[in-house]
């Protein structure tokens, strides 16, 4: 690989902490040691960055979808358009305008680079919205000032400042308005400003400064009306710890910090978006913009539903309601048409299933450890504490239910399967009886190479071993038990051969299976019980039994399985199946 064609990251840019020596009063860095407490400030830009990444922009009515879920999931921000670019941007933010049902607590964002005409028109568009938040943004990366702005950093930096008061007059302006130059105000005009360094993760820390403190100053923030600054790694090109550093040293050294809301907007070049994004927050990052399951400019920008559902695992309220994970992607899937990936974290259709037979038995035991702690707390148990191995959250939480958790193919063991008979058909299979019945799936399984679905196992269950109790070529007709005076009992019943012959047969023992053993053996058939137990499948008048029977017939160990509504007929069925599978079958 000609990798000699390409730079650390310590020879694009100063990396402020880093180049800094820790003393006594002043850390290198402290975000190492800070914790997530509570979730920072939410704005997804699938409407502005998602959008301009896809082949397909969406029209007004994807768009209006789109607004609508965010709404639902309880997003206070959202960056709604990019008005000067299109008529269907511009067109849906006046759709908003006319719109009355946007709650009074939700700010409606739009983009706009650093030239009059675009702010313009920017105005324009959310004339007469209440709750605007407008987003100025300017290249300051030294590869940009110079091949694509074709500018000085004094070019740059005037150019920036020129735009911002255009914007903060064109505030001033606004009907009935209150802008960045009059009383600051909570009142009636709420509009807001914000300013992105684009490709600020490459841009030099003393210049990036001296640009957003003179935003600052422009915008004359104050606690009522706090100026954004948003810091974006708009290409990634470090591992997430250097955008860390460059973070907080924006957090310790920007002019009216407390004026500030300082913000993040991580891309995923790197893949490392998330993880970006998350020291980033712990740097002192009190804001992040990303989009729905990380749509946005090639890998995407940072994956908002990682993000929250990450707080969320570690016991921290991300304040967005996730809950129904899977409307919420079918929604982004279809205003965006790209497709979530499978295994993509908290979303994907597998990432809450196990093949694997060592995951599936870790998970089923941890069910029903978790069904037995929440009885124990008296909790019901999409409320009791989760600790399930292998799966990182409660399905449950996200509107996931158990059925796909475990599926089986030629990769499970005993414990996939016998957690599948269990959930969907009530049966419960003995431990001994599980890796016996597991080597007959890994055989169906390694022989087609596919998935087998619970029903496809339900079948392959009772073709191995009920029907042979019910159907078989050995029969036992007219078993009649009695239990006896002195206690024991009796039975006497005729066995069917293979061969089609019948033998009347009779016997007594301490129960029922003791006495059919005595009796089989006068019809010259070995049939030793090593192992029984039964259980009830479904509960109330309809009970069905399910008796298992571990035996050796004729010096072969075979297990039988009975099912019925009388525990003695399910007994006699799991014996005949015994026999089916221990005696010649002609
Ligand atoms: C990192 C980001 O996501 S930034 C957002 C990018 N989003 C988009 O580009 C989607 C929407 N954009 C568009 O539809 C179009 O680019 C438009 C309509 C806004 C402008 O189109 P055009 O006028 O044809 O300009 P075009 O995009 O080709 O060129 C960009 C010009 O703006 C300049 N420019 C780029 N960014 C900025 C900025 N933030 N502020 C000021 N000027 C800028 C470039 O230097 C270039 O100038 P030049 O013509 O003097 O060389
Ligand atoms: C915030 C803007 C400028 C952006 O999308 C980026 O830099 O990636
Ligand atoms: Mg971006």
């Amino acid at each position: 690989m000609p990798s000699h064609r390409y730079r650390s990251v310590f020879d694009r840019v100063d990396v402020p902490l880093a180049a800094k020596p820790e003393t006594k009063t002043q850390p290198a860095r402290t975000w190492p040691d800070n914790r997530f407490t509570a979730a920072p400030l939410w704005v997804p830009v699938d409407l502005r960055d998602g959008n301009q990444a896809l082949a397909e922009p969406m029209d007004t009515e994807r768009k209006a979808r789109m607004f609508g879920l965010f709404l639902l999931m309880g997003y206070k921000e959202i960056e709604v358009a990019y008005p000067s670019a299109s008529q269907t941007d511009f067109d849906f933010v006046r759709s908003l305008a006319a719109r009355d049902d946007i709650p009074e607590d939700v700010t409606i964002s739009v983009f706009t680079p650093a030239k009059p005409e675009l702010i313009e028109r920017t105005f324009a568009a959310v004339e007469g919205l209440p709750n605007v938040l407008v987003h100025l943004y300017t290249a300051t990366a030294p590869a940009w000032r110079d091949l694509v702005l074709r500018g000085s950093r004094a070019e740059v930096k005037a150019l920036i400042e020129d735009a911002a008061e255009l914007v903060a007059k064109l505030a001033d302006q606004r009907s009935g308005a209150k802008g960045a130059g009059a009383e600051h105000s909570s009142g009636a005009d709420r509009m807001r400003f914000q300013f992105s360094p684009e490709v600020f993760n490459l841009t030099e820390p003393d210049y990036v400064l001296e640009v957003c403190d003179r935003v600052t100053e422009i915008w004359d923030a104050c606690a009522d009306r706090p100026v954004v600054h948003n810091l974006p790694a708009t290409v990634e090109v470090a591992t997430p710890n250097i955008y860390a550093d460059q973070i907080e040293y924006m957090s310790r050294n920007l002019a009216r910090r407390e004026d500030v809301i300082l913000s993040v907007h991580p891309h995923n070049d790197r893949g490392t978006g998330v993880a970006c994004a998350e020291l980033a927050v712990l740097a002192g990052a009190q804001r992040v913009e990303g989009c729905l399951f990380g749509n946005g400019e090639r890998t995407g920008n940072v994956d908002l539903v990682t993000l929250g559902l990450n707080l969320h695992a570690q016991g921290v309220d991300p304040m967005i309601d996730f809950s129904d994970i899977d409307a919420i992607k079918a929604v982004v899937q279809e205003c965006n048409r790209i497709p979530v990936h499978v295994r993509h974290p908290y979303g994907g259709d597998l990432v809450y299933t196990a093949f694997s037979g060592t995951h599936q038995d870790a998970i089923s035991k941890g069910m029903a450890h978790h069904a037995a702690s929440a009885a124990k707390l008296g909790v019901p148990p999409d409320q009791a504490p989760w600790d399930v191995p292998y799966l990182p959250i409660d399905p449950a939480d996200v509107g996931r239910s158990y059925e796909g958790v475990i599926r089986v193919n030629s990769q499970s063991g005993k414990g996939g399967m016998a957690y599948l008979l269990r959930t969907h058909y009530g049966v419960d299979l003995p431990r001994e009886f599980q890796p016996v019945f597991s080597k007959v799936v890994q055989r169906a399984t390694d022989q087609h190479g596919q998935e087998m679905a619970p029903k496809d196992l339900w079948e392959l269950f009772r073709a191995t071993y009920v029907v042979p109790g019910e159907d078989g070529p050995w029969q036992l007709t007219e078993p009649a038990f009695q239990e006896l005076p002195e206690g024991g009992h009796r039975v006497g019943a005729s066995v069917v051969r293979a061969d089609g012959g019948v033998i009347p047969v009779s016997g007594s023992g301490n129960g029922p299976l003791s006495a059919l053993t005595v009796a089989l053996a006068k019809a010259g058939i070995r049939f030793e019980v090593l192992d029984y137990s039964e259980h009830a499948v479904a509960a109330g008048a309809d009970a069905v039994a399910a008796c298992y029977i571990r035996s050796r017939v004729d010096g072969r160990e075979v297990w039988g399985v009975g099912l019925d509504t009388s525990v003695v007929t399910a007994m006699v069925r799991a014996a005949v199946s015994a026999l089916n599978q221990g005696l010649d079958q002609a």
